[in-house]
Formats: C-alpha cells, structure tokens, sequence
C-alpha cells in the first residue's frame, strides 16, 4: 500500500489476484447494462468517450447528467464489501467507466459534487488494461503525479482531495484493450 499527497491518496496494487480480475472483468463486461451517454457540450450533443454505468441505491449525478441507478447484484454487493472494509466507510452508490481502448478517456475532474458532501471517500478498483491516472494540484499546476493503474488495483481517495486536485485519465493511442473502472461512493443527499 502507497500513500501519497498527503495521505490523499491510497493505492494498493495487486490487491486482487489475476483470476480474480479476468473473472471479473467477463462478468462486469456481460453483466453491467453499458450505457453510452451524451453531453450538451456548447449547444452540440456530444457522447461521452467511454461508456457508463450506475447501480445502487442512490443515483450520483455528475456533469449534468441524471443517472437512473440498476439495483446492486450479489457480485456487485461482494466488490462493495471489499470496498467498505478498506476504507470502513459504508457506500451506496456505484459509478462504472468502461475504456473500449486507449482513445476512451476521462478528462479532468474532481469528484466533488453535491450529492457526495464535503470530503467524500471514494473506493476505485480497476480490472482489464493498464492506464495512466493523473493527479494534479488545482492551483499549483507543478504539483502533478502520473500513476499507472493496473488491472487488480485499488485506489482510495479521500480527505480534501476533491477540493484541491484534479484527476483524468488521459487518451493512450497505443492501448488496444478494454478497461473497467468501478468507483464506490456515499451519496449524502
Ligand atoms: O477510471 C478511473 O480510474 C477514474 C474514473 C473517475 O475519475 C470517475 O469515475 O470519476
Ligand atoms: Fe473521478
């Protein structure tokens, strides 16, 4: 386990063993009702370039957009499990990413909306291709980090973290394979 800005950030690599993350991976990827969903971005109707997911028992809505949460399944509440006992937080909301390839991405961000309160922990776990993970300061810009996100890793991000860095994970144009993100959250609203 690695820690870093400040114990903002937690990574565990491995954390999940390679059978584990494949069996995982085939089951999230039949499994989870994929949605591609679109943005209004200046007066165009852009897709979101990767597709995306949410389950629980609360809705989180971000960039404008109004999730209607699928039920949690047995597989999802054992990952939540998992989830709740690293970070002893209880969470009931469930955000899915799917990175078809490398030209799928998220840019930067910070997971700071309402419905999460102030300082929310969040619980990412990462099965299939490798990508990079940035971090960067909100002000001071020097203060960046890439990492590169294995299949197997989990990540906390917690504290402050939302009101003072940014993160995204950037295009990668020579990833060919599919990755999956699944980020545990608390909605408070
Ligand atoms: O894919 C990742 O590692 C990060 C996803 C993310 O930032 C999000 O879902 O808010
Ligand atoms: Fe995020």
């Amino acid at each position: 386990m690695n820690t870093y800005f400040d114990n903002r950030l937690v990574i565990y690599q491995n954390y999940f063993d390679l059978k584990y993350c494949q069996q995982t991976f085939d089951k999230l990827l039949k499994e989870i009702k994929w949605l591609q969903k679109s943005h209004n971005n200046e007066g165009k109707i852009v897709d979101l370039p990767r597709l995306t997911a949410n389950y629980g028992e609360k809705s989180y809505n971000y960039s404008g957009l109004v999730f209607n949460p699928e039920p949690w399944t047995d597989f999802l509440l054992e990952l939540k499990t998992v989830a709740e006992n690293l970070a002893s937080v209880q969470f009931n909301a469930l955000v899915l990413q799917y990175y078809r390839d490398g030209n799928d991405r998220v840019n930067w961000h910070s997971d700071d909306d309402s419905c999460v309160g102030t300082n929310p922990v969040i619980v990412s776990m990462s099965f299939g291709e490798s990508r990079d993970f940035w971090v960067r300061h909100k002000t001071h810009h020097d203060d960046r980090h890439k990492f590169t996100l294995h299949s197997g890793d989990i990540v906390i991000m917690q504290g402050d973290m939302q009101h003072v860095y940014v993160h995204k994970v950037p295009i990668e144009k020579d990833k060919t394979e599919a990755r999956l993100n699944l980020t545990f959250r608390k909605v408070v609203t």
